[in-house]
Formats: C-alpha cells, sequence, structure tokens
C-alpha cells in the first residue's frame, strides 16, 4: 500500500518509520524539509509540497502541531486541496477542533475526495512501537481502506461516526490527561515540602487505586526535574484551550481543567512550551513557599 504522510515530527516522524518498517511505500513531506532526510534513509521518497504528495498518493496521512498548521496545509499555497479528486483519501491525525475538522471536510469532499479525521491518544513511545489508539471519525469507506496503516500504527481504532467526534474525544482524553498531570505536580511538591520523599510516593501511587501508566512513566523523570519532549507542553496547553472553548459551547463547567489551563500557560511564560507537559511541575516548584 502506498501512502503519503505529512508532518514529521515527534509523533509523524515514528508513525511514518513504523509504515516503512512494515512494508508500506511511503512519500513524506515536512514544512522544514530537511526532517525528511532520516526516513529517506529508511526507504521513504519525499515530495516538496503536500500537493505533490496528494497528486502522487491514492491515500495521504497528516500529523500536524494545531489547527492553524493543519488549516494551511489544507488550504494554503501548494496545498491538498490543489490535488484532491475523487478517488483520494485525506487523514488528519493531527489534535484540533472539531470546527477545523469540519470545515477540512468540507473543503475536501466538494473536490470529490474522501475525509477521516484520526487524532491518536498515546505518546512518542507508543507512536514507536505501533500502540497509539486510534479515535477516527467521517467517511467509513475509506475508515476501512486505511485499517491496514492504523493496525501498523496502533493497538487499537474507534470508529466514532461523523467529523468531530473524533477531535472531541480526543480533546476530552487530553482535557483529563492535563488535570492530572497538574494533580500529580501539586502532589509531589506537597510531599517533599511535608518531609516525605517524593519517590516513595511513587511506590505507594503504584500500588493504590490510582496508579497509572503516565504517573509511573513521567513521575522518576519528573522528580529528577527531566523533562525531555515527548508531548510538548505547548500541544498540551493547545488541547486544554481547545477542550475549554468545547466546555464553553456546550455549557459544561470546568474549573479543574481552566486551573490546569492556566498553569500549562504560566509553565509557557516560563519558557518550558518546547519540553514535556511534565515540565508543568517546575511552575509548582517556582511558587516558593514563606521561609
Ligand atoms: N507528542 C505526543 O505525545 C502526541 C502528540 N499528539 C498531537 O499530534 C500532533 C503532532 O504532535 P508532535 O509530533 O508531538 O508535534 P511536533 O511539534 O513534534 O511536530 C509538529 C509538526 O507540525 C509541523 N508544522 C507546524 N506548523 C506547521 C505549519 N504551519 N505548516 C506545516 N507544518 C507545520 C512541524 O513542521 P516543522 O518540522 O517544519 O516545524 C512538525 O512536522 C499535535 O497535534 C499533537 O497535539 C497526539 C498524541 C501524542
Ligand atoms: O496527546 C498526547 C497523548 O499522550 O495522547
Amino acid at each position: 500500500m502506498e501512502v503519503g504522510f505529512l508532518g514529521l515530527g515527534i509523533m509523524g516522524k515514528a508513525m511514518s518509520m513504523n509504515l516503512l518498517r512494515h512494508g508500506f511505500k511511503v512519500t513524506v513531506w515536512n514544512r522544514t524539509l530537511s526532517k525528511c532526510d532520516e526516513l529517506v534513509e529508511h526507504g521513504a521518497s519525499v515530495a516538496e509540497t503536500p500537493a505533490a504528495v496528494v497528486k502522487k498518493c491514492k491515500y495521504t496521512i497528516a500529523m500536524l502541531s494545531d489547527p492553524s498548521a493543519a488549516h494551511s496545509v489544507v488550504f494554503g499555497k501548494d496545498g491538498i486541496l490543489e490535488q484532491i479528486c475523487a478517488g483520494k483519501g485525506y487523514v488528519d491525525m493531527s489534535t484540533v477542533d472539531a470546527d477545523t475538522s469540519t470545515k477540512i471536510n468540507e473543503a475536501i469532499t466538494a473536490k470529490g475526495g474522501y475525509f477521516l479525521e484520526a487524532p491518536v491518544s498515546g505518546s512518542k513511545k507508543p507512536a514507536e512501537d505501533g500502540q497509539l489508539v486510534i479515535l477516527a471519525a467521517g467517511e467509513k469507506a475509506l475508515y476501512e481502506e486505511v485499517i491496514p496503516a492504523f493496525n501498523v500504527m496502533g493497538k487499537k481504532s474507534f470508529y466514532l461516526g461523523q467529523v468531530g467526534n473524533g477531535a472531541k474525544m480526543k480533546l476530552v482524553v487530553n482535557m483529563i490527561m492535563g488535570s492530572m498531570i497538574n494533580a500529580f505536580s501539586e502532589g509531589l511538591v506537597l510531599a517533599g515540602r511535608s518531609g516525605l520523599d517524593p519517590s516513595v510516593l511513587l511506590d505507594v501511587l503504584d500500588l493504590g487505586g490510582i496508579a497509572n501508566p503516565m504517573f509511573r512513566l513521567k513521575g522518576p523523570t519528573m522528580i529528577q526535574g527531566s523533562h525531555s519532549p515527548a508531548f510538548p507542553l505547548k500541544h498540551q496547553q493547545k488541547d486544554m484551550r481547545l477542550a475549554l472553548a468545547l466546555g464553553d459551547e456546550t455549557a459544561t463547567s470546568m474549573p479543574v481543567a481552566a486551573a490546569a489551563n492556566e498553569a500549562f500557560k504560566k509553565a509557557r511564560s516560563m519558557g518550558l512550551g518546547d519540553l514535556d507537559f511534565s515540565a508543568v511541575y517546575e511552575t509548582v516548584k517556582a511558587l516558593e513557599p514563606p521561609s
């Protein structure tokens, strides 16, 4: 199967590498073209523009940073719309809001193409290991056609119905995750300042009812103050912002998520946006207790 892949950041690189490893013919494009080099070493072809990828491939997948990037790759110069036509499918796996996905869907289908949104749950390591959870919505026929690719990139795919449902599901999940990492950060700092060993707190948590893979994975590195980016904090803050907007639309009161969003914004203002989202811990540590 031949697929195009747009966006070779942390996730896109790992996902396209997996496709290559499993025998897919992959044509890649990235805004910063030099990031294509490593994929080429592993057998990928390169195209100069998103339009050129779509011209060459029946199916094109995108994994881009945010709504603005997702929008510009479709509607911009040399974008998807210039080549999409009947018989071609576009699958956007970026985390965006339902409105962005809906606008992209309308534009693609107006040209006769097929569209699927398919954001993912799972970070750098699950992407490398083909263990993502895929939250697809949109054209069912396209979903069925790209299942072989989803099976390589993920451990489970959900088909959620109409376009927008995938985006909404992803934002709900990340709203919960962003709130959890804040509570976890406060707990680690509170333990330390109360004379407890935060490492022992990790052991206690891991044996109880709120044990989870995120605390297990991030806890030890957070205590060390190491926040090498797997999921960049700026993207987590984008997801909180979009989830809060969904809360506005549905009159859902989310004071916990709103407070978490403020902490992520504070972290960005401290220059931590490109670090892992666990760096929000540094905002709690930075609030010195009275001496
Ligand atoms: N990292 C993670 O753990 C997870 C991330 N996600 C989501 O996946 C998406 C990608 O995340 P991740 O790989 O971590 O992000 P990165 O920041 O590592 O990569 C972002 C990608 O988007 C491209 N890009 C940014 N702006 C534009 C633009 N205006 N036009 C074209 N391309 C653009 C970048 O190109 P360039 O190289 O030129 O900057 C890069 O390829 C995000 O929506 C994120 O929320 C979902 C699940 C997990
Ligand atoms: O969007 C991030 C993730 O870990 O999932």
